[in-house]
Parts: C-alpha cells; sequence; structure tokens
C-alpha cells in the first residue's frame, strides 16, 4: 500500500493529498487538465519535494518533513510508464529489457519469461524499437519497468498516443497484468473507457484537491462526475 498525505504549493497552484492506494487492483487519478496528477506522479516518484506531509510505501518511508526524510528517485523502487514507450534505440527489445533488471536477477531467466509471455513480446526480443508498433513499444516499456521489480507501477497515460485498435489490444494487456502483480498500480488518465475498463477505484482530481475516492462504478455514477457524461 502506497499511504500519501502531502501538500505542495507550485506558484499559485496548491496540492492537498491524502490518500491510501491499495497493491491490488488498478487506482485511477483523473480529473481536468491542471487538476495536479501530474504533481502527484512528480511527489511520488520524488521528481519534487512536498511542503508538507508524508509518502510511505509499505513500510519504508520515502519522505516526512517533520522527519527530514527524502529518498531520491533512484532509491524509492518505482517502475514508470509514459505515454511514450522512451526505449533506448541502439539496445534491441532484449536488451531493453535486461537493461531493466538488477544485476542479482540478471540470472533469473524464470521472471524475464514469465514477463515476456504476459506482454506476448516473444516473438519481438531480438527486433530494435524503431521497429516496433506504437502499442508493442508500450508492452516493451511495460516489461522493462516489470522487470526493475519495482514496489509500484507509475503508468502516466501509457496509452495516450496510440490508435484505437492498438488502445484495445493494450488494454486487455493490462487487466491481465493488474490481475497478476500485486503492487500499488497508480494510472494517469483521461479516458472515461481506460478508467472503466482498467481501474477498481479512482482519486477524482479537481483544483488540486481530492473530490472523491471510491469505486469507479460509484463515482461514475455520481453528479461529481456529469461533466464527462455525453
Ligand atoms: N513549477 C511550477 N510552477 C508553477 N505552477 C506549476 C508548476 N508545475 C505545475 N504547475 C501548475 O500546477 C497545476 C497542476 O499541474 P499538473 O501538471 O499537475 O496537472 P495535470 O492534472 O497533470 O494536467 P494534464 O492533465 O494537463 O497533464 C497547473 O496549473 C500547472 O500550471
Amino acid at each position: 500500500m502506497l499511504d500519501i498525505n502531502v501538500s505542495k504549493r507550485l506558484g499559485n497552484f496548491e496540492l492537498q493529498l491524502n490518500a491510501q492506494i491499495p497493491s491490488q487492483n488498478v487506482t485511477a487519478l483523473f480529473g481536468l487538465s491542471g487538476s495536479g496528477k501530474s504533481t502527484v506522479i512528480n511527489l511520488i516518484s520524488g521528481l519534487i519535494h512536498p511542503d508538507q506531509g508524508y509518502i510511505k510505501l509499505n513500510d519504508k518511508i520515502l519522505v516526512d518533513t517533520k522527519k527530514g526524510i527524502c529518498l531520491p528517485p533512484n532509491k524509492r523502487n518505482m517502475g514508470y510508464v509514459f505515454q511514450d514507450g522512451r526505449l533506448f534505440p541502439h539496445y534491441s527489445v532484449k536488451g531493453n529489457l535486461r537493461y531493466a533488471m538488477q544485476s542479482k536477477s540478471r540470472k533469473n531467466a524464470v521472471e524475464f519469461d514469465r514477463i515476456v509471455q504476459l506482454l506476448g513480446i516473444e516473438h519481438l526480443l531480438n527486433r530494435y524499437p524503431i521497429s516496433l508498433s506504437g502499442g508493442e513499444k508500450q508492452r516493451v516499456a511495460i516489461g522493462r519497468a516489470l522487470l526493475s521489480q519495482p514496489e509500484m507501477l507509475l503508468m502516466d497515460e501509457p496509452l495516450s498516443a496510440l490508435d484505437l485498435p492498438r488502445k484495445q489490444e493494450l488494454l486487455s494487456y493490462l487487466e491481465n497484468l493488474a490481475q497478476q502483480i500485486a503492487i500499488p498500480i497508480l494510472y494517469v488518465t483521461h479516458s472515461v473507457d481506460e478508467l472503466t475498463t482498467l481501474a477498481e477505484q479512482v482519486i477524482l482530481m479537481e483544483d488540486g484537491k481530492m473530490i472523491a475516492f471510491d469505486k469507479v462504478d460509484n463515482v461514475v455514477s455520481s453528479s461529481l462526475f456529469e461533466r464527462w457524461k455525453g
């Protein structure tokens, strides 16, 4: 579980968030542009620091302003997937995946094979990123994030650069993935379709505040969601 209780001022914008993100299922971060979703991701990953508060991942304190603790991003053990795959162009798919594996787990062929199979990328291992479709690149990027053995997965609009058929294809991989791994997954999206297909619960943001944190069905059927209904 990720336990976050922070405040952060950026110019005129003030973010306040108090939430517990479970280790099962996908938690979506949803809200209008400028509501603070990227700020939340940046606070959790350690790219920015809260003015006040704490973030704990399971038993580990990532940040605690009162205790003067603030782990750098590389000590937080987070896996990221961004809009664009951001693969290393000069490495093959296999090279990209192996790069992510810590030296102690390099010999862990079972884990490598399991994730490659889960994401359906066996046939791509010897190819280079330039020859992959957008959906294939994203599957490799997800595989790379998972092979770093993260304690949490941050996914920032991972499907937004894809066309509809590729989105649908990757959504089914992600659904499968969410059932197979037991770490908190925080998933930023603007898509109601992705929200209802993938996420179990949703944090609804507005002007830097969490205005709802509940099961997706409850939030989608509430009056707070009116503006997203056609
Ligand atoms: N360094 C900064 N200085 C001043 N304001 C900032 C800074 N960083 C972010 N903001 C403001 O904070 C607000 C929230 O931004 P944020 O990127 O978190 O929103 P978002 O919900 O992720 O938006 P989008 O969906 O468009 O990506 C915005 O109004 C933004 O302009």
